[in-house]
């Protein structure tokens, strides 16, 4: 059994990927456990279904725990529920940017924690209706010392879901290149209120990405011994902003819904780190404090 802390887009997705009668959400403490989880699946390709998933029941001991929460809520949504795991259960996080991955592993080091980073797209365009927008390729790693033994189960079992799953031992510098793209991008298309390729053309984004990139450049080589030029990185945010031209960011999305972006985690993120390892970061934390005052901070 799979476990799954997370009804939202992508907790969703999996459910309805993952062979029928192997998961089960996973309640808030409190919530009742009597109910399940129904919706609407549309999958990339082929017809609609329906999907009703049930919750975790007390004594359930899951095999697998896929944390599908936004940033800002993990570390509490997993302190929430750490408690009634079995210790070797491996716990496997699904959060873009960084910071929070880092928090959680911090907190239970002798916990097998993972961490992913996905290429797959889900939303939920109403309520009742989850749409698989995009497919991808998951990448699975550890990120504490006990985690080693559990990449291969937890791989293994996720590639039953039919999603291409791969094994990453340096999971922390491909969450690291994603994080580049997504602090390239994410922030302008919030505060230009634009699709992902319009910012390509804005005076905010032709005034800012190169230094921007410059600071990347340094963050990365410094935290994660990864070498690449400021141009090469301008070169990777442009081209995804380019092959998304049409795409509603997810920071744009939250901001237009009013909810808590994952600024904090992306470019809030980087602008931290450079005060610890005294890097100058103004564009990162200019960009930061932009959308700071566009979302519900
Ligand atoms: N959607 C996607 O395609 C992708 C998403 N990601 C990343 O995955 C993460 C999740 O994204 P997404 O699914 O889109 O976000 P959603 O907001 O759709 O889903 C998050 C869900 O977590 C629930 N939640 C929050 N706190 C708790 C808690 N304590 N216990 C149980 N459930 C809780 C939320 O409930 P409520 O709404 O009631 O607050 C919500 O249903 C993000 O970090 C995102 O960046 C990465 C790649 C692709
Ligand atoms: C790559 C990008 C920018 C695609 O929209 C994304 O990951 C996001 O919206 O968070």
């Amino acid at each position: 059994m799979i476990g799954i802390l997370g009804a939202g887009s992508l907790g969703r997705l999996w459910g309805a990927m993952l062979p029928n009668g192997c998961v089960a959400f996973v309640a808030r403490p409190g919530e009742t456990t009597d109910s399940s989880v129904d919706y609407r699946f549309r999958p990339f390709e082929g017809p609609e279904s329906s999907i009703q998933i049930p919750f975790l029941r007390t004594g359930d001991t899951p095999d697998l725990m896929l944390v599908t929460t936004k940033a800002g809520d993990t570390l509490s949504a997993v302190a929430g529920v750490i408690d009634q795991l079995p210790f070797d259960t491996p716990i496997l996080l699904f959060q873009n940017g960084l910071g929070s991955q880092q928090s959680v592993a911090e907190r239970w080091p002798e916990r097998p924690i993972l961490a992913a980073s996905t290429t797959e797209g889900a939303n939920r365009p109403e309520p009742g209706l989850l749409v698989h927008a995009g497919t991808g390729d998951t990448w699975v790693g550890p990120l504490t010392e006990q985690a080693r033994f559990s990449v291969d189960r937890a791989v293994a079992m996720l590639e039953d879901s039919g999603l291409a799953i791969h094994r990453e031992p340096a999971i922390l510098q491909r969450l690291w290149q994603k994080l580049i793209i997504n602090a390239g991008i994410n922030p302008y298309t919030a505060i230009l209120n634009c699709p992902n390729g319009d910012i390509l053309s804005a005076g905010l984004y032709q005034d800012t990405i190169e230094e921007l990139c410059r600071e990347l450049s340094e963050l990365m080589s410094a935290a994660v011994q990864i070498t690449e030029t400021p141009d090469s990185l301008r070169q990777r945010i442009e081209q995804v902003a380019q092959n998304t031209a049409g795409n509603t960011s997810s920071m744009r999305a939250d901001v237009l819904r009013k909810r808590q972006t994952e600024i904090d985690f992306i470019n809030g993120y980087l602008a931290k780190l450079g005060k610890e390892l005294g890097i100058d970061t103004p564009v990162n934390q200019m960009l930061t404090e932009r959308v700071q005052q566009l979302s519900s901070h």
